[in-house]
């Protein structure tokens, strides 16, 4: 039997700036190549506040939000053949399809198969499958997870062990496989001195990463003093709080602590000033400073040219250069087998009708992540 317009609740974002509103939505049912997910869980991710705050140059209205969910697959189109009705699945805001240029380069994850359209707000063939009062909503990341049921394309949905809690493994949809990804991929960690710059969800999945690959110092540093015992919990060696340093910058104080700077840094903030104080804190000669925050539309980031003349490397990381569909499920089990610890990201929680409150949590100043029961 074929597949039926699902209505359910949704949270739509209607304009930037506005909350979230929660009503009927219509769901469509998948096309040949797309699957449709029951949403169980979502976490809510900075990015998500940047696009409804209207900082994201890529931000289409209305739309529903969300991209750090886990559910159940619904129902699949005709082409669909990794992933079955009943499947716990994870859905990827960066897609895999195993086929294009980039995904066969072997150098990177970022995927471009669907990236265009979803950059756009829509499906792969330029149509929406949500409508609300009528009105065409556009989709986000690939993933609207802030809707009970979405639609998202076969190359971006992976299928993760039933074992693994949704309520908790839906932050490896974004955050925690972001930092963990970023910093167990940096070839010469084992060994090395890190700093992460901003401790919130991705910046402790970074510390958590840096720990297992190896690394032997590993400073946290966040404007936010609350941050500390969760950066230790996770395996921060020091604490610093940049608000506390006098007579100095940051990066001048972390260059003195290290005998001459660090060997990685991590941005965990998407302040462009932040991003300069990463980069400047690597050692001469080899330090490499890697972006992961996302900056504000409009703003750009700036050093001397010299820094880089002098052999420190400026780069960034999305979804912690992760290839979903084929890596995923081993991260999962690492989340099961006890060596990735998920749990102590989820710090509170929500129901759906109370949506708006989860982003309020976020900005605290004591949550690492709000996971919103879908429900
Ligand atoms: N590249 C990618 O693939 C991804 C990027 N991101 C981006 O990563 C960034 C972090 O996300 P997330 O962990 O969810 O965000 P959080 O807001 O949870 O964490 C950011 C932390 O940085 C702190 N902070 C703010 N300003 C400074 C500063 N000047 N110096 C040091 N610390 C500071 C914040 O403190 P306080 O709480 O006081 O504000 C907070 O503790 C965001 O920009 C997000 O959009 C997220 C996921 C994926
Ligand atoms: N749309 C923005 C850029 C937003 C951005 O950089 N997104 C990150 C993921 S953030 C997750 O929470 C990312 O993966 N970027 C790579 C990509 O292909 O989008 C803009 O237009 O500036
Ligand atoms: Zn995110
Ligand atoms: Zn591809």
């Amino acid at each position: 039997m074929s597949a039926q317009i699902i209505t359910c609740k949704a949270a739509i974002a209607w304009e930037a700036g506005k909350d979230l509103v929660v009503e009927d939505i219509q769901v469509l049912p998948p096309g040949p190549d797309e699957v449709r997910i029951k949403v169980d869980y979502t976490g809510v991710c900075h990015t998500d506040a940047y696009t409804l705050g209207g900082h994201d140059s890529e931000g289409k209205f209305p739309c529903v939000l969300g991209h750090e969910g886990g559910g159940t697959v619904e129902s699949v189109g005709d082409n669909v053949t990794d992933v079955k009705v009943g499947d716990h699945v994870i859905p990827l805001y960066t897609a895999e399809c195993k086929d294009c240029k980039f995904c066969k380069s072997g150098k990177t994850n970022l995927c471009q198969a669907v990236r265009a359209t979803q950059g756009q707000g829509v499906m792969p063939d330029g149509t929406v499958r949500f409508k609300c009062r009528g009105q065409d909503v556009y989709h986000f990341m690939g993933c609207s997870t802030f809707s009970q049921y979405t639609v998202v394309s076969k190359f971006s949905v992976v299928s993760i062990a039933k074992e693994a809690n949704l309520e908790k493994a839906c932050l490896l949809g974004c955050g925690i496989t972001t930092g963990y990804g970023a910093a167990t991929k940096q070839r010469y960690i084992q060994g090395a001195q890190v700093a992460i710059f901003g401790v919130g969800c991705v910046g402790l999945a970074a510390i958590q990463g840096a720990r297992a690959a190896g690394a032997t110092r590993i400073i946290a540093i966040d404007t936010n003093s609350k941050k500390k015992s969760h950066a230790i919990h996770h395996g921060a060696t020091d604490f610093i709080n940049p608000l506390e340093i006098k007579d100095k910058s940051i990066q001048e104080h972390l260059v003195e602590i290290t005998d001459g700077g660090l060997d990685y840094t991590f941005d965990c903030t998407g302040n462009v000033k932040v991003m300069r104080s990463a980069l400047e804190a690597c050692h001469k000669g080899w330090g490499e400073s890697i972006i992961i925050g996302v900056a504000p539309a409009g703003t750009e980031i700036a050093t001397r040219p010299f820094q880089l003349v002098t052999g420190r490397v400026w780069k960034g990381s999305a979804y912690g250069g992760v290839k979903g569909r084929t890596e995923l499920p081993g991260i999962v089990l690492d989340y099961l087998n006890k060596k990735l610890d998920v749990d102590t990201f989820h710090t509170h929680s929500r129901s759906l009708k109370d949506i708006n409150e989860a982003f309020h949590d976020m900005h605290g100043g004591d949550c690492i992540r709000c996971v919103v029961n879908m429900k």
